[in-house]
């Protein structure tokens, strides 16, 4: 079966080859809109239905195809790439020194059927100098993640502590994923 990952992100890409999966890479044209109304779980289901079902429509409805989309909440705000350099500053501003939540949507569509989940990671910046976020940001590895941080890069330097699954915070909440590949009749496992 042929398994169709809609995504042009590096780190989901990384990931599916971590488990040795077999798969092609086709990038979805969806445009993601963070300010949209509804609880931040929803947005990110939303955006992952909605990628995994675009690139669902260009295939044959035997492949099975993984959307995914990863937010960062705090005080309600949803977090997503930053703009430019100063909205990268601003975000790591409100991160540093407390919690916030990174949630990742994931979607599979296959034919007419899609099924979706998604993941919550609690994760706890150390404080921060001011100094240290332009630096950092200075480094552009913000510049295309979620709240403007890669845990997986020069970003670990800023994570104390997380809770829940470290594969969601990258992008891709592994677990969840496989239990929406069975659903649809693959077992990974
Ligand atoms: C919080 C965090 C996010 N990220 C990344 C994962 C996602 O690639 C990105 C969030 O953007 P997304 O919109 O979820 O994904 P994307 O635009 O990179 O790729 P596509 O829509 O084509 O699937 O942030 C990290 O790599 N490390 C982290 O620690």
């Amino acid at each position: 079966m042929q398994i169709i990952l809609a995504s042009a992100s590096p780190r989901r890409q990384q990931l599916l080859e971590l488990i040795d999966l077999d798969f092609d890479i086709m990038v979805s044209e969806v445009e993601e809109d963070n300010a949209k109304d509804v609880l931040p779980e929803e947005l990110a289901m939303a955006h992952a239905i909605d990628k995994a079902i675009d690139v669902s429509k260009r295939v044959s409805g035997n492949a099975v195809v993984i959307g995914a989309d990863t937010i960062v909440v705090v005080d309600g705000k949803v977090f997503g790439k930053p703009k430019d350099y100063n909205e990268a500053v601003r975000m790591l501003t409100v991160l540093a020194g407390r919690d916030h939540i990174v949630i990742s949507g994931v979607a599979v569509a296959k034919g007419g059927e899609v099924v979706s989940g998604f993941s919550t990671t609690t994760v706890t910046f150390r404080p921060l100098s001011q100094i240290e976020i332009e630096r950092y940001v200075a480094t552009g590895e913000p510049m295309d993640k979620a709240g403007a941080y890669a845990i997986q890069g020069r970003g670990a330097l800023l994570v104390e502590s997380i809770t829940g699954c470290y594969n969601n915070v990258v992008g891709l909440p592994l677990v969840r994923l496989s239990e929406l590949l069975r659903q649809i009749g693959v077992d990974l496992l």
